[in-house]
């Protein structure tokens, strides 16, 4: 196994798929980003099979990153291409790392980010173990890790036999997301929120991750995938052991990793009962999906945590595309209060919310109760705070990982127990789908999910949407 040294800044970042869709619509801007930060500070070497000359990759970037939106400054950017270098070749090719090794040398501390079809991630990292390239490295890899709990652990021994842990580096680009890292910061430096973050206060937690589009070009990759593989074991799992975690003993990325991890090993495998599948109306017209495709372009489940500070509690998920709206929330219901007979009515209050919103304009809502003056019922109040507004712009998230893995904290990217507990968690759905309901597009996906997943406990909520400016 190769040593390592996590934590040592790289000076070299190889970036394989440079020339892919992941790196035209994001990663290159992230990297030009960080460059107009003043915080890269290493050379880029670029590798991907089109035989692509230096000037033409610098163009193809350049574009990307206007079509973005970023206002490209030509001196800045002037600075970004001097870093950058390319080679061609196919990676399952020998020959390809002999020219590698060359373009390195004696004195790279390599970063390798495969933005690369995830078949490829074992046969280039064990290419790079075969050519003496790993001492002292890191990989980054990229999205899906594994297609179920059996191939993530088989690609987990495959690189593990040629890399320690601290040298493996799995990407979920939500775990980049300002708000998603504020999560261990408001909920334990705020007593406020951590006096109410169990069983005795919350009622229920939802985590909504909804879109307001289809799968337009994306049908080849999305349809032997589905929103359970695409969002729900990693992006919203993750952020389910962040809200749910208890508090890190250390600063170390290790320390935040295990509460992760033991949050997620306390999570029980999902019922096929609690289940509600959705494919949107349209969606076998896409190009690339199978006629009679049964992919679910929507999933909404119900979990359960076995433990003091969450049995009981119904977890609640669900993610979707072509929905109503745009909107990535968390949101915990809080138990109702006595019907005390001062209170308006004399009756029930609305249940207080706690609502932290992940995109679009982060922010945290606290949604209360109160009485306004000459009416007899009870009025919703809501305090509202929006990140971007209280607390700077933040790095994309991107920007951010492409930075830590760069500096070597792991802090940011999934353990392997995580990454596994989370396949465990969802494999019974995997095995036993449950019936597909088509939806309207625009909608909230099918009704079912209402009446299937909420009985008893509380139904989905409209999620909190930015003010119209
Ligand atoms: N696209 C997206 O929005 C997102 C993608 N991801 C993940 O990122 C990864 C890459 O995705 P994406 O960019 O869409 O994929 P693409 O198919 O667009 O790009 C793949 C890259 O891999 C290169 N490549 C493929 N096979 C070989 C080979 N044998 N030898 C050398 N280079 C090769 C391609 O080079 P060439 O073009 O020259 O053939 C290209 O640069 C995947 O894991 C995906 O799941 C994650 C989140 C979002
Ligand atoms: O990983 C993925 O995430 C995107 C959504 O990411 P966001 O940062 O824009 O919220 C999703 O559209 C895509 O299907 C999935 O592969």
């Amino acid at each position: 196994m190769a040593s390592t040294e996590s934590g040592t800044a790289a000076n070299t970042l190889v970036d394989f798929g440079i020339t892919g869709d992941l790196a035209h619509k994001m990663t290159l801007r992230a990297l030009y980003r960080l460059e107009k930060r003043g915080l890269l500070d290493c050379r880029i070497i670029g590798v991907a099979a089109d035989s692509w000359t230096l000037d033409h990759l610098v163009e193809h970037a350049k574009e990307g990153i206007a079509a973005s939106g970023e206002k490209i400054d030509d001196e800045v950017f002037g600075r970004f291409v001097k870093r950058l270098s390319y080679i061609s070749g196919d990676v399952t090719d020998d020959s390809l790392y002999a020219k590698l090794a060359e373009e390195l040398g004696p004195d790279a501390r390599t970063v390798y980010y495969l933005q690369m079809p995830p078949s490829l991630f074992g046969p280039i990292v064990e290419k790079l173990g075969e050519h003496k390239l790993l001492d002292g490295a890191r990989v980054a890899v990229e999205k899906p890790f594994g297609h179920d709990l059996d191939s993530a652990r088989d690609l987990n021994t495959r690189l593990r036999a040629v890399l320690a842990e601290e040298q493996l580096l799995r990407v979920d680009h939500f775990l980049g997301k300002s708000p998603v890292i504020e999560l261990e910061y408001l909920r334990f430096a705020n007593l406020a929120l951590a006096e109410l973050w169990d069983r005795k206060s919350v009622s229920a937690i939802q985590i909504t991750m909804a879109e307001n589009f289809g799968v337009e070009d994306r049908g080849r990759f999305y349809d032997p995938v589905g929103a359970l593989r695409d969002v729900v074991q990693n992006h919203l799992l993750q952020v389910l052991a962040l809200v749910a975690m208890d508090p890190p003993a250390g600063a170390g990325a290790d320390d935040l990793r295990d509460k992760k991890g033991e949050l997620l090993r306390a999570v029980r495998a999902a019922d096929p009962k609690n289940y509600v599948r959705g494919q949107y109306q349209g969606y076998l017209d896409v190009p690339g999906v199978a006629p009679d495709s049964d992919t679910e372009t929507f999933a909404a489940l119900r979990l359960e945590i076995d433990n003091w500070r969450w049995a009981g509690v119904p977890i609640y998920l669900r993610a979707g595309k072509a929905l109503a709206e745009r909107v990535t929330e968390v949101r915990l219901h809080l138990h109702r209060t006595p019907k005390l007979a001062f209170l308006p009515k004399g009756g029930e209050a609305e249940r207080n919310q706690v609502v932290l919103r992940i995109d679009p304009d982060p922010g945290l809502r606290i949604a209360l109760t109160a009485k306004a003056d000459q009416t007899a019922d009870w009025t919703p109040l809501t305090l509202d705070a929006t990140f971007g507004r209280e607390l700077g712009e933040p790095l994309e998230p991107y920007e951010r990982l492409l930075q830590a893995a760069l500096v070597g904290d792991a802090q940011l990217f999934a353990r392997e127990d995580s990454v596994e507990e989370s396949w465990r968690i969802v494999q019974p759905l995997i095995d036993s789908p449950s019936p597909l309901h088509v939806y309207e597009r625009g909608s909230w996906g099918p009704e079912k999910a209402a009446d299937k997943l909420g009985h008893g406990h509380v139904n989905w909520h409209q999620p909190w949407m930015p003010d119209e400016v």
